[in-house]
Protein backbone atom coordinates (compact mmCIF):
# COMPACT_ATOMS: atom_id res chain seq x y z
CA UNK A 1 0.00 0.00 0.00
CA UNK A 2 1.12 3.64 -0.84
CA UNK A 3 2.38 5.89 1.80
CA UNK A 4 -0.83 7.84 2.41
CA UNK A 5 -0.79 11.61 2.40
CA UNK A 6 -1.81 13.70 5.05
CA UNK A 7 -4.03 15.80 5.83
CA UNK A 8 -6.25 12.34 5.29
CA UNK A 9 -10.07 12.60 4.92
CA UNK A 10 -13.03 10.31 4.65
CA UNK A 11 -16.41 9.75 5.59
CA UNK A 12 -16.51 6.97 8.14
CA UNK A 13 -19.82 6.34 10.20
CA UNK A 14 -19.76 5.91 14.05
CA UNK A 15 -22.72 4.43 15.49
CA UNK A 16 -25.07 4.88 13.05
CA UNK A 17 -23.74 8.58 12.27
CA UNK A 18 -21.60 9.85 9.37
CA UNK A 19 -18.72 11.94 10.56
CA UNK A 20 -15.90 13.58 8.32
CA UNK A 21 -13.00 12.62 9.94
CA UNK A 22 -9.34 14.25 9.09
CA UNK A 23 -5.79 13.17 10.52
CA UNK A 24 -3.45 16.21 9.87
CA UNK A 25 0.45 16.21 11.55
CA UNK A 26 -1.32 17.32 14.92
CA UNK A 27 -4.80 16.24 15.29
CA UNK A 28 -7.35 13.70 14.71
CA UNK A 29 -10.71 15.12 14.28
CA UNK A 30 -13.78 13.84 13.81
CA UNK A 31 -17.05 15.94 12.92
CA UNK A 32 -20.93 15.18 12.25
CA UNK A 33 -21.65 16.06 8.79
CA UNK A 34 -25.23 17.77 8.21
CA UNK A 35 -27.50 14.83 6.79
CA UNK A 36 -31.20 15.21 5.34
CA UNK A 37 -33.22 12.87 5.94
CA UNK A 38 -34.86 11.03 2.81
CA UNK A 39 -37.71 12.65 0.82
CA UNK A 40 -41.25 12.00 2.30
CA UNK A 41 -43.83 13.50 -0.03
CA UNK A 42 -41.45 15.88 -1.74
CA UNK A 43 -40.77 17.76 1.55
CA UNK A 44 -37.29 18.56 2.62
CA UNK A 45 -36.68 18.31 5.86
CA UNK A 46 -33.23 19.89 6.85
CA UNK A 47 -30.47 20.95 6.55
CA UNK A 48 -29.73 19.90 9.98
CA UNK A 49 -27.36 21.89 12.22
CA UNK A 50 -23.73 19.65 12.22
CA UNK A 51 -23.15 18.40 15.90
CA UNK A 52 -20.37 17.31 17.63
CA UNK A 53 -16.55 17.56 16.72
CA UNK A 54 -13.74 15.87 18.33
CA UNK A 55 -10.38 16.87 18.34
CA UNK A 56 -7.58 14.40 19.48
CA UNK A 57 -3.64 15.73 19.17
CA UNK A 58 -1.98 13.26 17.33
CA UNK A 59 0.61 13.30 20.78
CA UNK A 60 -2.34 11.89 23.05
CA UNK A 61 -3.30 8.99 20.86
CA UNK A 62 -1.90 5.92 22.63
CA UNK A 63 -2.78 2.97 19.59
CA UNK A 64 -4.51 2.38 16.77
CA UNK A 65 -5.81 -1.26 16.04
CA UNK A 66 -8.36 -3.02 13.18
CA UNK A 67 -11.39 -3.95 15.00
CA UNK A 68 -12.98 -7.39 14.94
CA UNK A 69 -16.36 -6.80 14.54
CA UNK A 70 -18.90 -9.04 16.86
CA UNK A 71 -21.56 -10.62 14.75
CA UNK A 72 -24.21 -12.90 15.90
CA UNK A 73 -23.47 -16.62 15.01
CA UNK A 74 -25.56 -18.32 12.38
CA UNK A 75 -25.59 -21.82 14.54
CA UNK A 76 -26.16 -20.87 18.44
CA UNK A 77 -26.93 -17.22 18.22
CA UNK A 78 -24.40 -16.25 20.50
CA UNK A 79 -22.17 -13.33 19.86
CA UNK A 80 -18.78 -13.52 18.88
CA UNK A 81 -15.83 -12.16 17.45
CA UNK A 82 -15.34 -12.73 13.77
CA UNK A 83 -12.36 -11.44 11.84
CA UNK A 84 -11.86 -8.33 9.98
CA UNK A 85 -11.75 -10.44 6.43
CA UNK A 86 -14.93 -12.52 6.48
CA UNK A 87 -17.29 -9.47 8.03
CA UNK A 88 -19.82 -7.82 6.27
CA UNK A 89 -18.38 -5.07 4.02
CA UNK A 90 -19.87 -1.78 6.21
CA UNK A 91 -18.35 -4.09 8.78
CA UNK A 92 -14.58 -2.71 8.55
CA UNK A 93 -13.43 -0.55 11.06
CA UNK A 94 -10.42 0.60 13.49
CA UNK A 95 -10.02 1.56 16.82
CA UNK A 96 -8.27 4.72 18.38
CA UNK A 97 -7.32 4.64 21.93
CA UNK A 98 -6.60 8.42 23.12
CA UNK A 99 -6.20 9.93 26.26
CA UNK A 100 -8.75 11.74 27.81
CA UNK A 101 -9.00 14.52 30.77
CA UNK A 102 -11.07 13.91 33.38
CA UNK A 103 -11.38 15.35 37.23
CA UNK A 104 -8.47 16.26 39.06
CA UNK A 105 -5.88 15.94 36.89
CA UNK A 106 -6.55 12.16 35.89
CA UNK A 107 -5.84 10.78 32.49
CA UNK A 108 -8.41 8.08 31.12
CA UNK A 109 -7.92 5.60 28.27
CA UNK A 110 -11.02 6.59 25.53
CA UNK A 111 -11.71 4.23 22.60
CA UNK A 112 -13.62 5.48 19.25
CA UNK A 113 -14.34 2.86 16.67
CA UNK A 114 -14.74 4.24 13.54
CA UNK A 115 -16.58 2.19 10.43
CA UNK A 116 -15.46 2.11 6.74
CA UNK A 117 -17.09 1.45 3.49
CA UNK A 118 -13.93 -1.34 2.45
CA UNK A 119 -10.73 -2.60 4.45
CA UNK A 120 -8.36 -0.84 1.79
CA UNK A 121 -9.69 2.60 3.07
CA UNK A 122 -9.54 1.26 6.77
CA UNK A 123 -6.15 -0.25 6.53
CA UNK A 124 -4.75 3.00 5.19
CA UNK A 125 -6.40 5.03 8.10
CA UNK A 126 -4.44 2.43 10.03
CA UNK A 127 -1.48 3.08 8.65
CA UNK A 128 -1.68 6.64 8.25
CA UNK A 129 -2.35 7.37 12.02
CA UNK A 130 0.71 4.86 12.89
CA UNK A 131 2.98 6.32 10.94
CA UNK A 132 2.24 9.35 12.80
CA UNK A 133 2.91 8.08 16.25
CA UNK A 134 5.94 6.49 14.84
CA UNK A 135 7.42 10.22 14.39
CA UNK A 136 7.41 10.50 17.98
CA UNK A 137 10.20 9.55 18.75
CA UNK A 138 10.17 11.09 22.05
CA UNK A 139 7.79 8.05 23.39
CA UNK A 140 9.67 5.31 25.60
CA UNK A 141 9.67 1.64 23.87
CA UNK A 142 11.52 -0.51 26.42
CA UNK A 143 11.06 0.08 29.76
CA UNK A 144 12.81 -1.70 32.96
CA UNK A 145 10.15 -1.83 35.61
CA UNK A 146 10.58 -2.21 39.48
CA UNK A 147 7.74 -3.73 41.31
CA UNK A 148 8.17 -2.91 45.41
CA UNK A 149 5.55 -5.65 46.57
CA UNK A 150 5.37 -4.07 50.16
CA UNK A 151 4.56 -0.07 49.74
CA UNK A 152 1.40 1.86 50.71
CA UNK A 153 -1.09 -0.98 51.39
CA UNK A 154 0.64 -3.77 49.41
CA UNK A 155 -0.90 -3.62 46.45
CA UNK A 156 1.74 -2.75 44.03
CA UNK A 157 1.82 -5.97 42.35
CA UNK A 158 -1.74 -5.98 41.54
CA UNK A 159 -1.69 -2.36 40.79
CA UNK A 160 0.80 -3.06 37.93
CA UNK A 161 -0.44 -6.16 36.63
CA UNK A 162 -4.37 -5.10 36.29
CA UNK A 163 -4.02 -1.11 35.53
CA UNK A 164 -0.56 -0.38 33.61
CA UNK A 165 0.63 -3.29 31.69
CA UNK A 166 -2.57 -3.61 29.53
CA UNK A 167 -1.80 -0.11 28.87
CA UNK A 168 2.02 -0.59 28.23
CA UNK A 169 0.67 -3.28 26.39
CA UNK A 170 -1.64 -1.58 24.16
CA UNK A 171 0.80 0.56 23.42
CA UNK A 172 3.51 -1.53 22.56
CA UNK A 173 5.73 -0.93 25.02
CA UNK A 174 7.95 -3.96 26.00
CA UNK A 175 9.04 -4.23 30.01
CA UNK A 176 11.11 -6.02 32.01
CA UNK A 177 10.26 -6.92 35.10
CA UNK A 178 11.84 -6.97 38.56
CA UNK A 179 9.75 -7.35 41.72
CA UNK A 180 11.99 -6.64 44.74
CA UNK A 181 12.75 -9.24 46.66
CA UNK A 182 14.64 -6.89 49.61
CA UNK A 183 15.15 -3.15 50.40
CA UNK A 184 17.66 -1.34 48.34
CA UNK A 185 17.37 -3.92 45.77
CA UNK A 186 16.17 -1.68 43.03
CA UNK A 187 18.93 0.95 43.88
CA UNK A 188 21.75 -1.69 43.62
CA UNK A 189 20.25 -3.40 40.76
CA UNK A 190 20.32 -0.13 39.25
CA UNK A 191 23.43 1.11 40.44
CA UNK A 192 25.85 -2.00 39.12
CA UNK A 193 24.09 -4.16 37.36
CA UNK A 194 20.91 -3.25 35.03
CA UNK A 195 22.09 -2.94 31.67
CA UNK A 196 20.39 1.27 30.99
CA UNK A 197 21.40 0.75 27.46
CA UNK A 198 19.26 -1.75 26.49
CA UNK A 199 16.18 0.95 27.73
CA UNK A 200 14.58 4.10 27.12
CA UNK A 201 13.41 4.29 30.81
CA UNK A 202 12.51 3.15 34.66
CA UNK A 203 9.46 2.41 36.01
CA UNK A 204 9.04 2.44 39.52
CA UNK A 205 5.77 1.15 40.94
CA UNK A 206 5.64 2.43 45.20
CA UNK A 207 5.97 5.30 47.12
CA UNK A 208 8.66 8.13 47.60
CA UNK A 209 10.54 5.54 49.76
CA UNK A 210 11.11 3.22 46.22
CA UNK A 211 11.25 6.20 43.91
CA UNK A 212 14.39 7.16 46.44
CA UNK A 213 15.89 4.27 45.77
CA UNK A 214 15.80 4.31 42.11
CA UNK A 215 17.09 7.66 42.19
CA UNK A 216 19.60 7.04 44.33
CA UNK A 217 20.67 3.86 42.34
CA UNK A 218 20.62 5.85 38.57
CA UNK A 219 22.14 9.18 40.04
CA UNK A 220 25.40 6.93 41.84
CA UNK A 221 25.50 5.03 38.24
CA UNK A 222 25.55 8.37 36.49
CA UNK A 223 28.12 10.01 38.24
CA UNK A 224 30.40 6.80 38.58
CA UNK A 225 30.23 6.05 34.85
CA UNK A 226 31.82 9.50 34.46
CA UNK A 227 33.91 9.54 37.48
CA UNK A 228 32.26 11.97 39.87
CA UNK A 229 33.25 11.19 43.03
CA UNK A 230 29.70 11.90 45.10
CA UNK A 231 31.55 12.61 48.54
CA UNK A 232 32.80 15.79 47.62
CA UNK A 233 29.96 18.47 47.62
CA UNK A 234 31.52 20.94 45.52
CA UNK A 235 31.77 18.79 42.56
CA UNK A 236 28.86 19.55 39.40
CA UNK A 237 26.98 16.31 39.66
CA UNK A 238 25.95 14.91 35.41
CA UNK A 239 21.97 15.08 34.78
CA UNK A 240 20.83 11.22 34.29
CA UNK A 241 19.62 10.64 31.05
CA UNK A 242 16.97 8.02 31.78
CA UNK A 243 13.65 9.13 32.65
CA UNK A 244 11.59 7.67 35.63
CA UNK A 245 7.74 7.17 35.50
CA UNK A 246 6.51 6.50 39.23
CA UNK A 247 3.38 4.34 39.18
CA UNK A 248 1.75 5.19 42.69
CA UNK A 249 1.58 2.71 44.89
CA UNK A 250 2.85 3.85 48.49
CA UNK A 251 1.93 5.52 51.36
CA UNK A 252 2.10 9.36 50.70
CA UNK A 253 3.23 9.37 46.86
CA UNK A 254 4.07 12.99 47.02
CA UNK A 255 6.56 13.00 44.50
CA UNK A 256 3.71 11.65 41.81
CA UNK A 257 1.07 14.09 43.47
CA UNK A 258 3.71 16.81 42.62
CA UNK A 259 4.12 16.39 39.10
CA UNK A 260 1.16 14.62 37.94
CA UNK A 261 -1.63 16.46 40.30
CA UNK A 262 -3.08 13.05 41.14
CA UNK A 263 -1.78 9.84 42.13
CA UNK A 264 -3.41 7.56 40.41
CA UNK A 265 -1.60 5.06 38.54
CA UNK A 266 -3.63 4.67 34.85
CA UNK A 267 -2.94 8.10 34.51
CA UNK A 268 1.06 7.97 35.39
CA UNK A 269 1.18 5.09 32.62
CA UNK A 270 -0.53 7.11 30.22
CA UNK A 271 2.15 9.83 31.05
CA UNK A 272 4.92 7.66 30.34
CA UNK A 273 2.87 6.42 26.95
CA UNK A 274 2.95 9.49 25.69
CA UNK A 275 6.48 9.79 26.63
CA UNK A 276 6.61 13.15 28.59
CA UNK A 277 9.47 14.80 30.45
CA UNK A 278 9.86 17.00 33.17
CA UNK A 279 13.14 17.52 34.98
CA UNK A 280 13.71 17.86 38.35
CA UNK A 281 16.05 19.64 41.14
CA UNK A 282 18.05 16.72 43.50
CA UNK A 283 19.30 17.76 46.89
CA UNK A 284 22.71 16.46 47.68
CA UNK A 285 23.67 15.76 51.64
CA UNK A 286 26.81 15.74 52.71
CA UNK A 287 28.03 15.11 56.52
CA UNK A 288 31.39 16.51 56.34
CA UNK A 289 33.12 15.25 53.35
CA UNK A 290 31.32 12.38 53.29
CA UNK A 291 27.95 11.28 51.03
CA UNK A 292 24.71 10.44 52.84
CA UNK A 293 21.94 11.13 50.51
CA UNK A 294 20.01 12.62 47.96
CA UNK A 295 16.38 14.38 48.44
CA UNK A 296 13.80 15.61 45.93
CA UNK A 297 10.88 16.05 47.97
CA UNK A 298 11.22 16.68 52.15
CA UNK A 299 13.86 17.31 54.06
CA UNK A 300 12.76 18.04 57.79
CA UNK A 301 14.73 18.09 61.03
CA UNK A 302 12.20 18.55 64.14
CA UNK A 303 8.63 17.96 63.67
CA UNK A 304 8.77 15.52 60.42
CA UNK A 305 12.20 13.68 61.88
CA UNK A 306 9.88 12.69 65.09
CA UNK A 307 7.29 11.69 62.70
CA UNK A 308 9.32 9.71 60.66
CA UNK A 309 11.10 7.94 63.25
CA UNK A 310 8.02 7.44 65.34
CA UNK A 311 6.23 5.72 62.27
CA UNK A 312 8.72 3.44 61.16
CA UNK A 313 7.97 1.33 64.33
CA UNK A 314 4.37 1.46 63.33
CA UNK A 315 4.90 0.07 59.14
CA UNK A 316 2.65 -2.81 59.55
CA UNK A 317 -0.50 0.06 59.70
CA UNK A 318 0.19 1.17 56.33
CA UNK A 319 -0.13 4.82 55.76
CA UNK A 320 -2.47 5.27 58.81
CA UNK A 321 1.23 5.28 60.74
CA UNK A 322 1.73 8.83 59.54
CA UNK A 323 -1.70 9.87 61.20
CA UNK A 324 -0.90 8.17 64.52
CA UNK A 325 2.54 9.26 64.71
CA UNK A 326 1.57 12.55 63.92
CA UNK A 327 -0.89 13.15 66.48
CA UNK A 328 1.43 11.80 69.25
CA UNK A 329 4.72 13.97 67.94
CA UNK A 330 2.39 17.19 67.79
CA UNK A 331 1.57 16.50 71.36
CA UNK A 332 4.77 15.92 72.71
CA UNK A 333 5.61 19.38 71.08
CA UNK A 334 9.29 19.43 71.02
CA UNK A 335 11.50 21.52 70.32
CA UNK A 336 15.49 22.10 69.25
CA UNK A 337 18.54 24.39 69.10
CA UNK A 338 20.57 24.99 65.91
CA UNK A 339 22.64 26.95 63.35
CA UNK A 340 21.04 26.98 60.02
CA UNK A 341 23.10 29.03 57.46
CA UNK A 342 21.76 29.25 53.71
CA UNK A 343 23.31 30.96 50.66
CA UNK A 344 19.98 32.64 49.28
CA UNK A 345 18.79 32.50 45.54
CA UNK A 346 18.70 35.10 43.03
CA UNK A 347 15.45 37.29 43.08
CA UNK A 348 14.69 36.42 39.46
CA UNK A 349 13.74 32.82 40.47
CA UNK A 350 10.56 33.87 42.95
CA UNK A 351 9.70 33.62 46.24
CA UNK A 352 8.32 31.20 48.21
CA UNK A 353 5.78 33.64 49.23
CA UNK A 354 4.82 35.13 45.56
CA UNK A 355 1.73 32.51 44.89
CA UNK A 356 2.99 31.47 41.38
CA UNK A 357 3.15 28.17 41.26
CA UNK A 358 4.94 25.48 39.20
CA UNK A 359 2.63 24.39 36.07
CA UNK A 360 3.20 22.34 33.13
CA UNK A 361 5.59 24.74 30.99
CA UNK A 362 6.65 26.97 34.30
CA UNK A 363 8.51 30.03 33.18
CA UNK A 364 10.39 30.57 36.24
CA UNK A 365 11.77 26.67 35.80
CA UNK A 366 13.13 27.85 32.23
CA UNK A 367 15.10 30.56 33.83
CA UNK A 368 18.79 29.73 33.36
CA UNK A 369 19.93 29.16 36.55
CA UNK A 370 23.38 29.86 38.07
CA UNK A 371 23.55 25.90 37.71
CA UNK A 372 22.54 25.50 34.07
CA UNK A 373 25.10 28.38 33.02
CA UNK A 374 27.74 26.52 34.09
CA UNK A 375 29.10 24.87 31.19
CA UNK A 376 28.36 27.96 29.28
CA UNK A 377 30.61 30.18 31.35
CA UNK A 378 33.03 28.01 32.04
CA UNK A 379 33.06 28.98 35.48
CA UNK A 380 32.46 26.29 38.55
CA UNK A 381 29.19 26.28 41.09
CA UNK A 382 31.47 26.77 43.77
CA UNK A 383 32.69 29.93 41.97
CA UNK A 384 29.21 31.55 41.48
CA UNK A 385 27.91 30.49 44.79
CA UNK A 386 30.82 32.24 46.80
CA UNK A 387 30.20 35.47 45.55
CA UNK A 388 26.28 34.88 47.53
CA UNK A 389 26.47 36.31 50.97
CA UNK A 390 25.90 33.04 53.70
CA UNK A 391 22.75 33.95 56.20
CA UNK A 392 23.15 32.87 59.59
CA UNK A 393 20.27 32.10 61.25
CA UNK A 394 20.32 30.66 65.31
CA UNK A 395 17.60 29.35 67.32
CA UNK A 396 15.11 26.61 68.66
CA UNK A 397 12.70 25.25 66.34
CA UNK A 398 10.09 22.85 66.25
CA UNK A 399 10.50 22.10 62.91
CA UNK A 400 13.55 23.02 60.14
CA UNK A 401 12.07 22.01 56.57
CA UNK A 402 13.43 21.93 52.95
CA UNK A 403 11.46 21.27 50.22
CA UNK A 404 13.22 21.16 46.85
CA UNK A 405 10.10 20.89 45.36
CA UNK A 406 5.95 21.83 46.58
CA UNK A 407 5.67 18.29 48.37
CA UNK A 408 1.89 18.69 47.07
CA UNK A 409 0.15 15.02 48.26
CA UNK A 410 -3.03 13.86 49.37
CA UNK A 411 -2.76 14.86 52.85
CA UNK A 412 -1.64 18.35 52.03
CA UNK A 413 -2.79 19.09 47.90
CA UNK A 414 -1.10 22.43 48.14
CA UNK A 415 1.95 21.03 50.00
CA UNK A 416 4.85 22.04 52.40
CA UNK A 417 5.16 24.91 50.15
CA UNK A 418 3.17 25.71 47.69
CA UNK A 419 5.21 28.16 45.39
CA UNK A 420 8.24 25.84 45.30
CA UNK A 421 9.53 24.95 41.64
CA UNK A 422 10.44 21.57 40.44
CA UNK A 423 13.30 22.39 38.33
CA UNK A 424 14.32 25.81 38.94
CA UNK A 425 17.74 24.79 41.29
CA UNK A 426 16.44 25.83 44.65
CA UNK A 427 14.29 24.89 47.84
CA UNK A 428 12.69 26.51 49.90
CA UNK A 429 13.59 26.46 53.60
CA UNK A 430 10.86 26.84 56.24
CA UNK A 431 11.91 27.54 59.51
CA UNK A 432 9.54 27.05 62.38
CA UNK A 433 10.59 28.81 65.83
CA UNK A 434 9.62 27.64 68.90
CA UNK A 435 5.71 28.50 69.40
CA UNK A 436 3.12 27.51 71.57
CA UNK A 437 1.05 24.45 70.73
CA UNK A 438 -2.24 25.58 70.06
CA UNK A 439 -0.06 27.91 67.06
CA UNK A 440 1.35 25.32 66.26
CA UNK A 441 -1.85 23.51 65.18
CA UNK A 442 -2.91 26.27 63.27
CA UNK A 443 0.02 26.25 61.52
CA UNK A 444 -0.51 22.73 60.17
CA UNK A 445 -4.05 22.97 59.72
CA UNK A 446 -2.99 25.56 56.97
CA UNK A 447 -1.35 23.06 54.95
CA UNK A 448 -4.71 21.48 54.55
CA UNK A 449 -6.70 24.85 53.72
CA UNK A 450 -6.52 27.62 51.62
CA UNK A 451 -4.81 29.80 54.23
CA UNK A 452 -0.95 30.96 54.20
CA UNK A 453 1.31 28.73 56.70
CA UNK A 454 4.13 31.13 56.20
CA UNK A 455 1.50 33.77 57.66
CA UNK A 456 2.69 33.38 61.19
CA UNK A 457 5.37 35.60 63.61
CA UNK A 458 6.75 32.37 64.40
CA UNK A 459 7.60 30.78 60.57
CA UNK A 460 10.19 31.92 58.47
CA UNK A 461 10.59 30.56 55.05
CA UNK A 462 13.52 31.42 52.38
CA UNK A 463 14.25 30.88 49.10
CA UNK A 464 18.06 28.81 48.85
CA UNK A 465 20.69 27.34 46.58
CA UNK A 466 22.14 25.67 49.61
CA UNK A 467 22.63 25.51 53.30
CA UNK A 468 23.72 24.10 56.44
CA UNK A 469 22.60 22.66 59.74
CA UNK A 470 24.44 22.27 62.92
CA UNK A 471 22.87 21.08 66.07
CA UNK A 472 23.30 22.88 69.01
CA UNK A 473 25.16 19.72 70.86
CA UNK A 474 28.38 20.27 68.31
CA UNK A 475 30.55 17.03 69.69
CA UNK A 476 29.94 14.33 67.08
CA UNK A 477 31.00 11.30 69.06
CA UNK A 478 28.42 12.33 71.55
CA UNK A 479 25.98 12.37 68.81
CA UNK A 480 25.80 8.28 68.53
CA UNK A 481 26.69 7.59 72.32
CA UNK A 482 23.06 9.84 72.54
CA UNK A 483 21.32 7.53 70.04
CA UNK A 484 22.58 4.22 71.37
CA UNK A 485 22.13 5.31 74.99
CA UNK A 486 18.08 6.88 74.16
CA UNK A 487 16.77 3.29 74.37
CA UNK A 488 17.75 3.24 78.10
CA UNK A 489 14.63 4.40 80.32
CA UNK A 490 17.21 6.26 82.51
CA UNK A 491 18.58 8.44 79.68
CA UNK A 492 15.45 9.09 78.21
CA UNK A 493 14.45 10.56 81.65
CA UNK A 494 17.55 12.99 81.95
CA UNK A 495 17.20 13.67 78.18
CA UNK A 496 13.68 14.74 79.00
CA UNK A 497 14.57 17.53 82.32
CA UNK A 498 17.28 18.97 80.17
CA UNK A 499 14.82 19.74 77.21
CA UNK A 500 12.81 21.35 79.99
CA UNK A 501 15.26 23.30 81.70
CA UNK A 502 17.57 24.12 78.66
CA UNK A 503 19.91 26.24 81.52
CA UNK A 504 21.28 22.80 81.87
CA UNK A 505 24.33 22.38 79.71
CA UNK A 506 23.90 19.36 78.34
CA UNK A 507 21.64 20.31 75.38
CA UNK A 508 20.72 16.73 74.78
CA UNK A 509 17.43 17.49 72.99
CA UNK A 510 18.39 16.17 69.36
CA UNK A 511 16.24 14.87 66.44
CA UNK A 512 16.54 13.43 62.97
CA UNK A 513 16.45 14.45 59.23
CA UNK A 514 13.51 12.98 57.37
CA UNK A 515 14.65 13.02 54.18
CA UNK A 516 12.14 11.52 51.69
CA UNK A 517 10.80 9.30 54.38
CA UNK A 518 14.37 7.71 55.33
CA UNK A 519 15.93 8.88 58.52
CA UNK A 520 19.54 10.05 58.49
CA UNK A 521 22.65 9.02 60.57
CA UNK A 522 23.53 12.91 61.21
CA UNK A 523 21.88 15.71 62.34
CA UNK A 524 25.32 18.11 61.24
CA UNK A 525 24.29 18.46 57.32
CA UNK A 526 25.48 20.05 54.16
CA UNK A 527 23.07 20.36 51.72
CA UNK A 528 22.84 21.94 47.74
CA UNK A 529 20.65 21.90 45.37
CA UNK A 530 21.23 20.40 41.62
CA UNK A 531 19.12 22.34 39.02
CA UNK A 532 17.04 19.61 37.24
CA UNK A 533 19.28 16.26 37.75
CA UNK A 534 17.30 13.95 36.63
CA UNK A 535 14.06 13.86 34.29
CA UNK A 536 10.43 12.24 35.03
CA UNK A 537 7.71 10.79 32.94
CA UNK A 538 6.09 13.85 33.76
CA UNK A 539 4.67 17.30 32.80
CA UNK A 540 4.23 19.31 35.70
CA UNK A 541 0.85 20.04 36.70
CA UNK A 542 -1.41 21.09 33.95
CA UNK A 543 -3.47 24.25 34.27
CA UNK A 544 -6.97 23.54 35.11
CA UNK A 545 -8.43 25.23 32.04
CA UNK A 546 -6.48 21.97 29.75
CA UNK A 547 -9.15 20.01 31.87
CA UNK A 548 -12.21 22.41 31.36
CA UNK A 549 -12.37 23.51 27.90
CA UNK A 550 -10.03 20.16 26.10
CA UNK A 551 -8.94 21.49 22.66
CA UNK A 552 -11.68 24.57 22.38
CA UNK A 553 -12.72 24.45 18.48
CA UNK A 554 -12.25 28.67 19.26
CA UNK A 555 -8.51 27.91 20.00
CA UNK A 556 -7.78 25.76 16.81
N1 LIG B 1 10.98 -6.20 48.64
C1 LIG B 1 11.13 -5.30 49.62
N2 LIG B 1 11.09 -5.70 50.91
C2 LIG B 1 11.19 -4.79 51.92
N3 LIG B 1 11.35 -3.46 51.72
C3 LIG B 1 11.38 -3.03 50.45
C4 LIG B 1 11.27 -3.92 49.34
N4 LIG B 1 11.33 -3.18 48.20
C5 LIG B 1 11.49 -1.90 48.58
N5 LIG B 1 11.51 -1.79 49.92
C6 LIG B 1 11.62 -0.56 50.75
O1 LIG B 1 10.32 -0.23 51.24
C7 LIG B 1 10.32 1.11 51.68
C8 LIG B 1 8.97 1.76 51.54
O2 LIG B 1 8.56 1.70 50.25
P1 LIG B 1 7.60 2.70 49.50
O3 LIG B 1 8.16 4.02 49.43
O4 LIG B 1 7.28 2.02 48.20
O5 LIG B 1 6.26 2.70 50.39
P2 LIG B 1 5.75 3.61 51.58
O6 LIG B 1 6.85 3.88 52.53
O7 LIG B 1 4.52 2.96 52.08
O8 LIG B 1 5.30 4.94 50.86
P3 LIG B 1 5.82 6.46 50.94
O9 LIG B 1 7.31 6.39 50.74
O10 LIG B 1 5.12 7.13 49.80
O11 LIG B 1 5.45 7.02 52.27
C9 LIG B 1 11.38 1.80 50.85
O12 LIG B 1 12.30 2.40 51.72
C10 LIG B 1 12.05 0.69 50.04
O13 LIG B 1 13.47 0.80 50.11
C1 LIG C 1 -3.12 18.03 62.90
C2 LIG C 1 -3.27 18.24 61.42
C3 LIG C 1 -2.00 17.99 60.78
C4 LIG C 1 -2.05 18.14 59.28
C5 LIG C 1 -0.65 18.22 58.80
C6 LIG C 1 -0.56 18.05 57.36
C7 LIG C 1 0.79 18.42 56.86
C8 LIG C 1 1.11 17.55 55.74
C9 LIG C 1 2.35 17.97 55.01
C10 LIG C 1 2.81 16.78 54.26
C11 LIG C 1 4.11 16.97 53.63
C12 LIG C 1 4.57 15.67 53.06
C13 LIG C 1 5.93 15.78 52.56
C14 LIG C 1 6.38 14.48 52.00
C15 LIG C 1 7.14 13.65 52.63
C16 LIG C 1 7.61 12.37 52.04
O1 LIG C 1 8.88 12.54 51.48
C17 LIG C 1 7.70 11.29 53.10
C18 LIG C 1 7.90 9.95 52.43
O2 LIG C 1 6.77 9.57 51.73
N1 LIG C 1 6.48 11.22 53.88
C19 LIG C 1 6.47 11.54 55.16
O3 LIG C 1 7.48 11.84 55.75
C20 LIG C 1 5.14 11.50 55.87
C21 LIG C 1 4.84 12.83 56.51
C22 LIG C 1 3.47 12.80 57.14
C23 LIG C 1 3.24 13.99 57.98
C24 LIG C 1 1.96 13.96 58.74
CA1 LIG D 1 13.22 23.43 43.16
Amino acid sequence: MEKPLLPLSSQLSLQNRVYEVTLNSAFLSWKEVETRPKRTSGNIYGPLKAAGSHYVPVCEIISVQETEEDCPSTDTGKWHKVPQSVAESNQHAFTVCYVERTQKHRWRCSDVTLHCTDRTLCLQWVQAIREQLSLLTIRPKRLLVYINPYGGKHHGKRIYEQKVAPIFSRASISTDVIVTEWANHARDHLKTEADLKKYDGVVCVGGDGMFSEIIHGLISRTQCDSGVDQDCSDEPLIPCSLRIGIIPAGSTDCICYATVGSNDPVTSALHIVVGDSQPMDVCSIHHNNTFLRYSVSLLGYGFYGDVLTDSERKRWMGPARYDISGVKTFLSHRYYEGTISFLPADENVGTPRDKLQCRSGCNICRLPSADKQVSKDEESVSDIETKGVWKVIRGKFLAINAACMSCACPRSPKGLSPSAHLADGTADLILVRKCSRFDFLRHLLRHTNKDDQFDHPFVEVYRVRQFRFTPRYEDTDSELDLREAEGTGHKRFFSQICREHPACSCSLAHSSWNCDGEILPHAAIQVRVHCQLIKLFARGIEEQSVFEEPYALSAI
